[in-house]
């Protein structure tokens, strides 16, 4: 993992560039099969990474139940929660190299590698260590139809093996998101992350074997989805659970794959997310807010806006205000000095992004910015760089209004009343997140409660307090994950009644 320790740089490209290789059963394993991976900043090749098939997540999975057998199955509380500690002192330990793999494979901004992905691997073991440690289990005390006193408490054991499928767009944090609550309650793990982003759930990996996770208790295996590991690990008859973080329609697939072994699921899917601004709402808040929450990570967040509502009287000045706020905005290398932005994650992306900014004119849009690539005349026109983009004047039916595009690119629209506003935005086949901005404390509370979403968000966006539940409604999503809310999905309840 040679890249992985490489600092962040303009322009990064080995001759024998590293091998990235699976992780199975405490040791590092290469495949004959392999893949490239390409920086979305160059496009140069920056590591060879093995892919998995079938047997290499056999072998996985066997190496989980082994682990399940074995004195990872019957360790306390307090033992797992110590190894999430050393997990989490492991990360930060290398922390800079955790930036490093980030900014190889996504070339997002370093200072948001830093200040988002990486703090949070470390923040998520962490939380679920204490919260394992803090969580109450529930007792009811009855009477029996004899009068006899009877205990009814709930006991928790790990579900098994749990494959944990996660995406591209923020790596790290989405798969510890999954991993340290999992191993929280005692599971073993086989995850597999997206082929567009390996580096740095290889270096987790490393992070585990030097903080003494037993071997089999984290597996990671590369490869894609359909016909490579991530279909093999959603067949494999072995594993209990299967955790997932993607597109909708790929959660579809993976829910036919699973319905006859009746495996849990949970799911964090697709956004059309909205951003609703109220004329009294601070302005300059409201307009950085949806700045930051349509363009943050090149638009790649599943809670970022691409839809956005403003009060009509201010809608031609916010308009205005959000134009001349983005077009200061400064697409560059990860580690360049002031830069907002980077890349999408790959030149396929880019030109589904692309497309969809050709679409919006064909339905009609007005193109109020960008529209197209930036023109940097080096070797950054070889990568993956799409300009953000404000559009305007779209129905409310419009392709472009209602798809993900998942890019940087927020359509604008005016309304004339709440009412109206809250239809509009919860008229969309997903429920994800919502954001408002007011300075009316009883409209904040009143219009947040009638959003069909799992999320919404207040005079801030993607502000996250770890202990409470996240995950969407419609097809966004299937259940929650967070606090006991990963507590309950990552463990098998048995009531158990006593009679005294
Ligand atoms: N709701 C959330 O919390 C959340 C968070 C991040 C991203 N997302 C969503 O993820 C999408 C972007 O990520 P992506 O492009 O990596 O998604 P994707 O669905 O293409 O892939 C996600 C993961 O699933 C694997 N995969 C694909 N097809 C599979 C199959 N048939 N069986 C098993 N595994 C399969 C991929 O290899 C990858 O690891 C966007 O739609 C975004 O909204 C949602
Ligand atoms: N699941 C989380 C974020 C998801 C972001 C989507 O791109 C989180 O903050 O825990």
């Amino acid at each position: 993992t040679a890249l992985a320790t490489r600092a962040p740089s303009s322009v990064s490209v080995d001759v024998d560039p590293p091998l990235l290789q699976h992780y199975i059963d405490g040791e590092f394993v290469a495949t004959a099969a392999r893949f490239e991976n390409r920086s979305p900043v160059t496009g140069q090749l920056i590591a060879a990474v093995c892919e998995a098939g079938p047997a290499e997540v056999d072998r996985a999975v066997a190496a989980a139940r082994r682990a399940l057998a074995g004195p990872w199955g019957e360790a306390s509380v307090e033992d797992r929660a110590a190894i999430l500690y050393r997990v989490a002192a492991g990360i930060e330990a290398r922390f800079e190299a955790f930036v490093a793999a980030e900014v190889a494979d996504t070339g997002r901004p370093v200072e948001q590698a830093r200040r988002l992905d990486v703090a949070r691997g470390v923040a998520n073991f962490r939380a679920f260590a204490d919260l394992i440690k803090t969580a109450p289990s529930e007792l009811f005390e009855s009477r029996g139809p004899d009068g006899a006193t009877l205990l009814n408490y709930v006991s928790r054991k790990p579900l098994g093996v749990v494959g944990i499928i996660s995406p591209w767009n923020l790596p790290l944090l989405l798969l510890t998101w999954k991993v340290a609550p999992a191993l929280a309650m005692g599971n073993c793990v086989v995850a597999k992350p997206s082929e567009e982003s390996p580096s740095s759930a290889t270096l987790l990996a490393e992070v585990m074997r030097d903080a003494g996770v037993p071997p089999g208790v984290f597996n990671l295996v590369h490869g894609f989805g359909p016909g490579s590991a991530g279909e093999a690990l959603t067949r494999h008859p072995d594993v209990a659970a299967i955790t997932f973080t993607g597109e909708s329609r790929t959660g579809s697939q993976i829910m036919k794959t699973v319905a006859d072994g009746v495996k849990e699921i949970s799911f964090e899917l697709g956004g059309k997310n909205a951003a609703v601004v109220f004329a009294d709402a601070d302005f300059d808040a409201a307009v950085e807010g949806v700045r930051r929450s349509s363009f943050t990570n090149a638009g790649q967040v599943c809670l970022c806006s691409e839809r956005v509502y403003v009060e009509r009287p201010i809608f031609e000045r916010f308009v205005a205000a959000l134009k001349a706020r983005t077009e200061t905005m400064r697409l560059d290398y990860p580690d360049a000095p002031g830069v907002d932005m980077g890349p999408v994650i790959s030149h396929k992306h880019r030109d589904k992004v692309l497309s969809y900014y050709r679409l919006a004119v064909a339905e009609g849009a007005t193109v109020v910015t960008g529209g197209g690539t930036p023109l940097f005349n080096d070797i950054r026109d070889a990568g993956a760089f799409v300009q953000p983009t404000i559009l305007t004047g779209l129905p409310d039916d419009a392709r472009c209004v209602t798809e993900e595009i998942f890019g940087p690119v927020c359509h604008i629209a005016p309304f004339d009343s709440e009412q109206e506003v809250i239809g509009r935005v919860n008229d969309s086949a997903y429920g994800l997140a919502a954001c408002v901005w007011t300075t009316d404390l009883s409209r904040a509370h009143r219009v947040s409660r009638r959003f069909h979403t799992g999320l919404v968000w207040v005079n801030t966006w993607f502000t996250r307090d770890l202990r409470t539940p996240f995950g969407g409604t419609k097809l966004s999503g299937l259940g929650r994950e967070g606090g006991r809310h990963s507590l309950d999905f990552y463990s098998e309840i048995t009531t158990i009644c006593i009679r005294l």
